[in-house]
């Protein structure tokens, strides 16, 4: 198709044209990739690994009363803050969703993910199955959830072992719950097994390219189309 092609397909800055003109723009609402799973199942993992590869995505940087892991970047892994200031953001209604998990908060900030979605770039959840739950009343047309399932009990006890950044006390609470979360799988659209990173990651980006993909999510269709049909 040559530069001049009346179907060209306009994307990001480009100005927008009226509808039926020579160039019809089709865009894209953002939308929001959740995943969720028993803590250790490698939901971080993945995550890093999406954000690295591909630049329409950004990660929803949560607050959280837990106190910070060794090598956890205040602003980038979470907005570290005291129980007054979540109360605080509670309070002014700064957070989409927010739950307790293993006896901290967490919250996911209003504010960039509506920019972001708005600005047709897409944003990825490390979140558990109550903010999920949240998101789902709030805006089940922008959600896309995956559930990712560990290999087994004792692999999931590794992996969280093998982290090395929670006391045994921690771990212990952590896999206790894991049953409980678990039990949350049907509330997902999507769930897999993550075996092995080299197999997940390509499996999660194959659901957020096609999710882009979907009718609904696509800007001026209608008038593309048209325009088609008039023989532009
Ligand atoms: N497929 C895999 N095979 C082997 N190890 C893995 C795999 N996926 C993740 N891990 C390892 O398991 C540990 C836990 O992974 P990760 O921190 O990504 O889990 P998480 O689901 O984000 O946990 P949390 O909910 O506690 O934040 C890490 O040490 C990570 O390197
Ligand atoms: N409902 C929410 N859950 C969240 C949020 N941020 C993280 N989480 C979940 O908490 C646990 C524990 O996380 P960790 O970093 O302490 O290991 C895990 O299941 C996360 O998915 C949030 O903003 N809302």
């Amino acid at each position: 198709m040559s530069a001049a092609s009346p179907h060209k397909k306009k994307h990001g800055a480009s100005a927008p044209e009226a509808a039926g003109s020579a160039f019809v723009e089709i865009h894209r609402r953002g939308l929001m990739l959740v995943l969720s799973s028993p803590s250790g199942a490698g939901k971080t993992s993945i995550s890093r690994a999406l954000l690295a590869r591909d630049p329409l995505l950004q990660m929803s940087v949560s607050a959280t009363t837990r106190p910070k892991r060794p090598g956890e970047v205040p602003g980038v892994d979470y907005h570290f803050v005291s129980p007054d200031e979540f109360n605080l953001m509670v309070n002014r209604g700064e957070f989409l969703e927010y739950a307790k998990v293993f006896g901290n908060y967490y919250g996911t900030p209003r504010g960039p993910v509506e920019a972001a979605l708005s600005g047709g770039r897409d944003v990825l959840f490390d979140i558990d199955w109550q903010g999920t739950q949240q998101l789902e009343a709030s805006a089940p047309k922008d959600l896309v959830t995956v559930f990712i399932l560990p290999p087994s009990t004792r692999e999931l006890e590794r992996r969280l072992h093998s982290r090395a950044q929670d006391s045994h006390e921690e771990v212990a609470k952590r896999m206790a719950k894991a049953a409980d979360e678990l039990s949350h799988w049907p509330e997902y659209h999507y769930v897999l097994v993550n075996h092995e990173l080299e197999k997940t990651i390509p499996q999660v980006e194959a659901i957020l390219q096609a999710e882009r993909l979907r009718r609904e999510r696509q800007l001026g269709l209608h008038e593309f189309v048209k325009a088609l049909r008039e023989g532009q």
